[in-house]
């Protein structure tokens, strides 16, 4: 595997996956740099099955081997929303500004013992004639009163990460990229690959 493609539009996505993959010598791609791969309607009820739409699409009009991901924060005081809306929550133009003031509003006066939330991160890895393969990674936190940090992207600065007492914006990126929910399902994927090693190789019915 000499070329990874990552199926995202989402640039802080894009950085994290560059980084964390940089070790294994692999060039990645996004679709940054396939304008010509339209958007991709997340139809899916899960973070799973979104995941599984953009890497089965975009590995069919790319016909190659390609991992997207579908994550999300989801807080228990709001039954799981944002969950899947995520990236829309304040609005179609995808908005994080919007989206935490939104989440602030919905939680205004709610303890801090009950503002539990945990971010979602789904791969799904797919290529032409192959079965797709998924795995999930999250991480628990606390969603703060108001923003703080600078680093990372979308809900960041109000995630208080459980282990760390700061926010995911105020961890560096090596920081984030160790603990994090897009890290965990990355580290998982990479376990599956290397103990299931045919699985990119011949089709799935010589397995
Ligand atoms: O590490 C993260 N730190 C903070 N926020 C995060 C993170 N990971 C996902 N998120 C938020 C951003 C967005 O509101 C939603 C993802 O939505 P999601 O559809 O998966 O991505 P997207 O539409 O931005 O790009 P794309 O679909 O092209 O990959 O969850
Ligand atoms: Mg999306």
């Amino acid at each position: 595997m000499d070329e990874v493609i990552i199926a995202t539009k989402n640039e802080g996505k894009a950085a994290e996956f560059k980084t964390m993959l940089a070790p294994l010598g692999v060039k990645v791609r996004t679709l940054l740099d396939f304008p010509e791969i339209e958007d991709i309607e997340e139809t899916g009820h899960t973070f799973e099955e979104n995941a599984v739409l953009k890497a089965e699409e975009t590995a069919f009009a790319l016909q190659k081997m390609v991992i997207a991901d579908d994550s999300g924060l989801s807080i228990e005081y709001l039954g799981g929303k944002p969950g899947v809306y995520s990236a829309r929550y304040a609005g179609e133009q995808k908005d994080d500004a919007k989206n935490i003031q939104k989440v602030l509003q919905e939680l205004k006066g709610v303890p801090h013992e009950e503002r539990s939330a945990r971010f979602h991160c789904a791969l799904a890895i797919a290529a032409p004639g192959q079965e797709t393969i998924t795995v999930e990674g999250t991480v628990e936190g606390i969603i703060a009163e108001k923003p703080e940090g600078m680093g990372g992207f979308g809900y960041d600065p109000i995630f208080i990460v459980k282990d760390k007492g700061k926010t995911m914006a105020q961890l560096t990126k090596e920081e984030k990229n160790k603990i994090s929910h897009r890290a965990n399902a990355l580290n998982k994927l990479q376990l599956l690959l290397q103990h299931e090693d045919s699985v990119f190789r011949g089709n799935k019915e010589d397995r």
